[in-house]
């Protein structure tokens, strides 16, 4: 099983706890760590727990660490000596678009073919093995899903690619909000945004630093590894992950 983190069974209140949502009623039981006993509806109907994905490395495979070498002609370690060190965080941030990365991309200012970098991102973008198929099945029994991902504007080619927003909504991006996971107020705007207490939020994502960014807000965390592992611990959770 993947490693399944959350918090004591009663999230201790700090400065960042959120009130319960007032219209939520029966929510998940609380008295045990690692099982919700009861999936509930608000009084608007809406199904909990809302589930938050982080999207590359956990739902779509992340070029940049082959294809982009590749198209440089370098290896990872050359072509990270030869990159601007925060271009790129600044493009995520919304900051910077498309046209100021490319300028500033490398730390000597060359030149280089940006419409074929971006060619080579949505050729290697592609959902990892199993997820879509997990995804479906989510959708089909009524989650509601959101992407939480640090990425530029480029989530746009994603979404032409593969079409993620048939299962989730792009509701938290870095380059839409400025804030990047982990960010403890990326997590704490998304819940505002949500109208939801954290513990009614399950955050999947493959970096442990965000998992535990989500834990402390008081969200529930799971730290992706693959598909498999996924679907066994929403399993576990008491999450409907039956076909
Ligand atoms: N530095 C460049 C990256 N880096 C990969 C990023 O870390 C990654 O795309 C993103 O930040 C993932 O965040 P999350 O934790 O999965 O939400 N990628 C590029 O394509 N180009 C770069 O220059
Ligand atoms: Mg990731």
């Amino acid at each position: 099983m993947a490693l399944l983190l959350r918090l004591p069974t009663i999230c201790p209140p700090s400065r960042h706890s959120l009130h319960l949502h007032s219209t939520t009623r029966n929510t998940m039981a609380l008295n045990s760590p690692k099982h919700y006993t009861s999936i509930t509806t608000t009084a608007n109907n809406r199904k909990l727990p809302i589930l938050l994905f982080d999207i590359m490395d956990t739902i779509v495979r992340d070029p940049f660490y082959h294809h982009v070498p590749a198209f440089f002609g370098m290896s990872m370690k050359e072509l990270l000596e030869c990159k601007h060190p925060t271009a790129w965080l600044e493009f995520e941030k919304g900051t910077i678009d498309e046209v100021e990365l490319a300028r500033k991309f490398f730390k000597d200012g060359r030149s280089f073919d940006l419409e074929g970098l971006k060619n080579c991102m949505k050729r290697g973008y592609s959902y990892i093995d199993g997820v879509e198929e997990l995804l479906h099945v989510l959708k089909t029994n009524n989650y509601e899903m959101h992407a939480f991902t640090n990425y530029p504007t480029w989530c746009e080619m994603i979404e032409d690619k593969l079409i993620v927003s048939r299962y989730m909504s792009w509701t938290f991006c870095s380059f839409k909000t400025g804030k990047r996971k982990p960010d403890p107020d990326f997590y704490l705007d998304a819940l505002k945004h949500l109208e939801v207490d954290p513990a009614n939020c399950i955050f999947v994502d493959d970096r442990m630093k965000n998992v535990e960014a989500a834990i402390a807000v008081g969200i529930v965390g799971l730290h992706f590894k693959n598909a498999e592992t996924l679907r066994q611990d929403l399993s576990l959770m008491g999450i409907d992950v039956s076909g």
